[in-house]
This record gives C-alpha cells, structure tokens and sequence, in this order.
C-alpha cells in the first residue's frame, strides 16, 4: 500500500511538533515536507528541535504542493494562515486535516463550499482529543434535561484565540438541541465589563488563560437543587494525536466537508 504523503504545517509550534513526531513514527505516512514561515530549503533535520527528520522547508506553499504533490495537509499554525493553506490545499488537491482554531462561521462555510466544489474531503477539528469530543458529546446530550449552561475553558496563556474552537464548537452542539435561552436574572448588570464572559445564545462562556495550564475545558449545568459538571483535560500535547491519526485516515477515504471529529468518531 503506498504511504499517505503528508505535509505539515506550523512544524515549529506546539503541536506541529507533535505531528511531525507522528508522521515520522507511522509507518503508512511519509513526511513530505513541511510549511514554516523560516527555515525554507533547509532539511527540517538541520531545524533546532529536530534530528533525523528529512523532510524539506518551504516557505512557499505553492511551491511546497507543486514539488512534494502531497495527499495531505495537516494544518496548525494560526487562523489567517490557516485559511490561506486551507483554500490553497483544496485548490491544489490536497486534502486539508486542520487543527488550527479561530475560523469565523464564514471561513467555514468558504471551506465547505470549496470542499463540495473539488469533491475533495475537508477535515475542520476544533479539538483531537478523543475524551474532548466526548465531554462535548456527552454535553450536548445533558443539554436536552438542563437548559441552564455555562461553559469554562482554561487554556495555556500563549494561545491566540478567545473563547477556544472547542468552546464556540460545544456551544454549537448544545444550540442545535437547546432552544435558546437568555440565562441569569433579567436585570443582571456587569459592574466589570466581561464579568460574565461571551454571550453564545444566551449562554455564557468564560476564557481563563494560566501559565502551566495546557488545555480544559468545564461545561456545568444546573437546574432546580443540582448541578452536573463534565470536564476533560489534556496533560500534554500528545493527548491530540490519536484524533490527527484518524483524521488523516478519514480525509483519504472520505470526500465530503466535515467540522468536528464527532462526526466521524464511532
Ligand atoms: N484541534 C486541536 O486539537 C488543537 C488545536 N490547536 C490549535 O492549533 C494551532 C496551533 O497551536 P500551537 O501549536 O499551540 O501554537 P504555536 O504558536 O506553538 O504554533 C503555531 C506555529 O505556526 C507557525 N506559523 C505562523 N505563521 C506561519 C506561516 N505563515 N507558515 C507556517 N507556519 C506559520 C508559527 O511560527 P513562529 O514560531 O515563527 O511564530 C508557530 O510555529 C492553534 O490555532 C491552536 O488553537 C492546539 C492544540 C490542539
Ligand atoms: O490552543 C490550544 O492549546 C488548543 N486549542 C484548541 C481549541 O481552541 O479548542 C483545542 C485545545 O483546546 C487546545
């Protein structure tokens, strides 16, 4: 069977770190090449962090898809970035697995039309980690005995976007089964602005940025007497790379748009 040829996107970060671990550890992927604003022609093995990792260094993703001919991008930079290599893969062909979060609904909805255009599958994951797609799973269903919800997301204190994609994507799922609903005392007033977070229909979402912390996220729920809370951590970055995995072994045999990896986990 030939190997899935992947590039990588964003190799320096956080988690592009992780994915090239990943790549290089497969034995049914090939790390093609990666995409970093620095670095470009080098071997990613002669890039500080790196050792035996023989992919090269683009800076130009035209040139990146045009040379390597990759089936896969696996995009985790920033989302204007993000975007451009989202549209550019698509136009190109290759298969977008993204991780990157901050889209607007309109970035969205220009992927899945692209996605439906060249027939190509799109894969859009706010969160890989399995047990996230769970607590945001699991959320969605409480949210069909309580309708009172506030969601707390902690996350490291280097991350760019507020509140986190999984975040806005659990807001998502508990929409779709709640009707909407204007949460707290009809006359609440902030005396601090933000004292009550961002407002999703009517429910309230709270962004905590610590150093040490890595990534969380705390949905509660309340009703008459009780409340239920459903949480999940992930401790490192490693904790996403089982969903990237199955992510890349979708995009390959699916060819539709998909936006959250519960929609393709069993
Ligand atoms: N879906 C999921 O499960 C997860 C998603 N994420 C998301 O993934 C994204 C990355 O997170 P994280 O790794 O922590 O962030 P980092 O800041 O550690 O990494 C982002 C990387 O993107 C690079 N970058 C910026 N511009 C470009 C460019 N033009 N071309 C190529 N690379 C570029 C940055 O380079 P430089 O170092 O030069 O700035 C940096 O190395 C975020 O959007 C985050 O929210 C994070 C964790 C899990
Ligand atoms: O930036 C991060 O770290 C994370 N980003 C994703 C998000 O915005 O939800 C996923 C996870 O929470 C880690």
């Amino acid at each position: 069977m030939a190997k899935i040829k992947i590039v990588v996107a964003g190799p320096r970060g956080r988690m592009g770190k992780e994915a090239v671990k990943l790549v290089m550890e497969n034995e049914n992927y090939e790390l093609v090449g990666v995409l970093d604003r620095k670095n470009e022609g080098k071997s990613l093995s002669d890039v500080e962090g790196f050792t035996n990792e023989n992919a090269i260094v683009y800076t130009d993703i035209h040139k990146c898809f045009t040379e390597q001919k990759p089936d896969v991008l696996v995009d985790l930079t920033t989302p204007e970035v993000g975007m451009e290599h989202t549209v550019t893969a698509l136009e190109y062909g290759v298969r977008p697995v993204v991780g990157t979060t901050g889209f607007s609904s309109g970035d969205l909805n220009k992927l899945e039309n692209l996605s439906k255009q060249t027939g190509l599958g799109c894969i859009i994951a706010p969160n890989f980690a399995i047990g996230a797609v769970l607590m945001m799973k699991f959320s969605q269903m409480a949210a069909k005995y309580f309708s009172d919800v506030e969601i707390l997301e902690l996350h490291h204190d280097q991350k760019l976007d507020a509140p986190s994609g999984t975040a806005v994507k659990t807001a998502e799922m508990i929409s779709s089964v709640r009707e909407a609903k204007q949460q707290g005392h009809k006359d609440e007033k902030e005396t601090i602005v933000g004292a009550r977070g961002a407002n999703y229909d009517g429910m309230h979402i709270h962004s905590v940025r610590l150093p040490g912390l890595i990534a969380h996220q705390q949905v509660m729920f309340g009703s008459d007497g009780q409340t239920l809370s459903i949480r999940h951590d992930s401790y490192n970055r490693a904790s996403f790379m089982s969903g990237v995995r199955l992510a890349v072994d979708t995009v390959m045999k699916n060819n539709s748009f998909v936006y959250g990896l519960e929609n393709i986990i069993e």
